[in-house]
């Protein structure tokens, strides 16, 4: 590991049971960029981030983040933050706001410590950075889906985190929602922050606020400047899992699919 790559992996290959997931990775991400990785439904982009929180464990190869391995990264400075997939939450779920977020400070504070001063300081700036100071003290259960996954920012934010990974915040928000949250992540990235981001909606991604792109199916398709990797013929081969190389044709004001070596063509 160089100081200039938060995040390395070396050949790094996932199963489920027989189940290959992830396929000879091989991947190195600067500190301070923001990542969006794309890809279809089943491709691997929420076995990759849990690769590097450290809930998955390689096959074969390796992943180092921090240059260290993801559990000690994640255990010696809770550095790395998550924001996993939303899931619906019970509306009745007794806990707050404000509680949510402070859960982000509690690696930091040791077992069975009160949040000083300071800890309650850093919480609100994450909740005013996010802009739900004024629902602090609402049920967490009560708030909307993009609401929640505010608030879920926040609790990353209050970690103090220099690596913050998002799966899929934009998926099921209404457009301003989605362009709020890509917004909130390019101020991220201006303060020196890596943020990797997942979506499959390629509709919902706003690729101006992502200085790479990581295209994922199963393997490593593209990652590079987004002018660079959303070509058609890359975003074909993310989405469609078709053999490489092929090329996009025109028939009957169709556009269909041809792989280069053969003539067939592909639906
Ligand atoms: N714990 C698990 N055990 C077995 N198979 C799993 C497990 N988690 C995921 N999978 C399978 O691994 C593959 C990749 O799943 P993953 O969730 O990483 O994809 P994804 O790209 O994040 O998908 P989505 O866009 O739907 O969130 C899928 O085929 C999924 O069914």
């Amino acid at each position: 590991m160089t100081e200039n790559f938060v995040i390395e992996f070396d050949h790094f290959f996932l199963n489920y049971g027989q189940r290959r997931v992830l396929n000879d990775i091989h991947l190195r991400i600067p500190t301070g960029s923001c990542v969006g990785i794309i890809g279809p439904n089943g491709s691997g982009k929420t076995s990759l981030i849990r690769s590097i929180v450290g809930l998955n464990q390689a096959t074969q190869g390796s992943v180092h983040v921090f240059g260290e391995s993801p559990h000690r990264a994640w255990r010696r400075q809770q550095q790395i933050g998550y924001v996993p997939q939303l899931k619906s939450m019970d509306k009745d779920f007794p806990i707050s706001v404000y509680e949510v977020v402070m859960l982000g400070r509690v690696g930091r504070l040791g077992p069975l410590r009160f949040p000083k001063k300071e800890d309650h300081h850093i919480v609100k700036e994450a909740l005013i950075r996010v802009k739900m100071i004024d629902m602090a003290d609402r049920p967490i259960g009560q708030l909307s889906g993009g609401q929640q996954q505010r608030v879920f920012i926040a609790r990353a934010l209050a970690q103090e985190s220099k690596l913050l990974l998002l799966d899929e915040p934009a998926t099921g928000l209404d457009i301003p929602t989605q362009q709020s949250i890509y917004e909130l992540l390019e101020q991220l990235h201006e303060d020196g922050i890596t943020t990797l981001t997942t979506t499959h909606d390629l509709l919902a991604l706003d690729f101006h606020h992502f200085g790479r792109i990581l295209c994922l199916n199963e393997r490593v398709i593209a990652f590079g400047p987004p002018d660079k990797v959303l070509t058609p013929e890359i975003l074909t081969q993310t989405f469609s899992g078709l053999p490489w190389p092929h090329r996009l044709v025109k028939e009957d004001n169709v556009e269909v699919i041809k792989e280069d070596s053969c003539s067939c063509t592909c639906s």
